[in-house]
């Protein structure tokens, strides 16, 4: 298995606050998808965002593949972001004042390397829609734009933050699928946080956190479909 990005001995304190991230040393494997865990406060999101370049860790390194993205200054990090990973988070962060088409193709603006818009807009179940503006949409349709908008650009890496938290059952078992979907069709590396131990149970592999360490990490040999899923039960 070839490691395509790797935390090593990471340490996040914030000001004046409790060290949050007590050395975390964490390898990710090319086209796997992966779930972190725990319960809420054990540092998941600090450690999600310490490796998608968007905070920067007390002290410890993080590699992607041989460059190591701690080291990056301001802009040659922007350079990483723009053109290795993406992120999705729980509020969809589409930019209001354009339509679903605009709010994607910032995605290509974004690569050399883009992916096939009309491909994309299908797959996610949005092209129907690329004329509305944000506001006009729901949930589940803002969540897929911000996806197809962090996938367009054919990323190496996707970072989700509780992608499917502000969504009800049905639509966060559709962009669950979807994101296994992504991950097969496109080899795009899935880091997943989520409170949500049914779709962890979905994922190849599973890490859990606890008070700022690795508490377990294991790989799933019988990973659910997500079409098996059955809510009703989540941590
Ligand atoms: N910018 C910040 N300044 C100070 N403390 C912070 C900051 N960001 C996070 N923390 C603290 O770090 C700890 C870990 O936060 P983090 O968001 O990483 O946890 P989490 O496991 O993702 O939690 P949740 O599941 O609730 O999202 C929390 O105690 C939080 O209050």
């Amino acid at each position: 298995m070839e490691t395509l990005i790797r935390a090593e001995k990471i340490i996040k304190k914030f000001n004046h606050h409790e060290t949050v991230l007590k050395g975390v040393d964490l390898s990710i494997y090319r086209n796997s998808f992966n779930v972190i865990i725990g319960s809420s406060g054990s540092g998941k999101t600090t450690l999600l965002n310490i490796m998608a370049g968007l905070l920067r860790p007390t002290s410890g390194k993080v590699f992607y593949q041989d460059l190591e993205v701690t080291s990056l200054n301001d802009s040659q990090l922007s350079k990483f972001k723009k053109h290795e990973i993406s992120s999705v988070f729980q509020n969809y962060l589409l930019l209001p004042n354009l339509t679903v088409a605009e709010n994607i193709r910032i995605g290509i603006s974004q690569s050399n390397k883009a992916l096939p818009f009309k491909d994309i807009t299908e797959m996610l179940g949005i092209d129907d829609i690329l004329h509305k503006f944000p506001s006009q949409l729901s949930g589940g349709q803002q969540q897929r734009t911000s996806i197809a908008r962090a996938i367009i650009k054919n990323p190496k890496i996707l970072f989700c933050d509780e992608a499917t938290g502000a969504l009800d059952e049905e639509n966060s078992l559709r962009v669950l699928k979807l994101l296994h979907l992504i991950k097969k069709q496109y080899g795009i590396t899935i880091i997943f946080v989520t409170h949500n131990l049914k779709i962890a149970d979905t994922a190849e592999r599973i890490i859990t956190m606890k008070d700022g360490f690795i508490h377990n990490d294991r790989w799933n040999e019988n990973p659910l479909r997500a079409d098996e899923i059955r809510w009703g039960i989540s941590c």
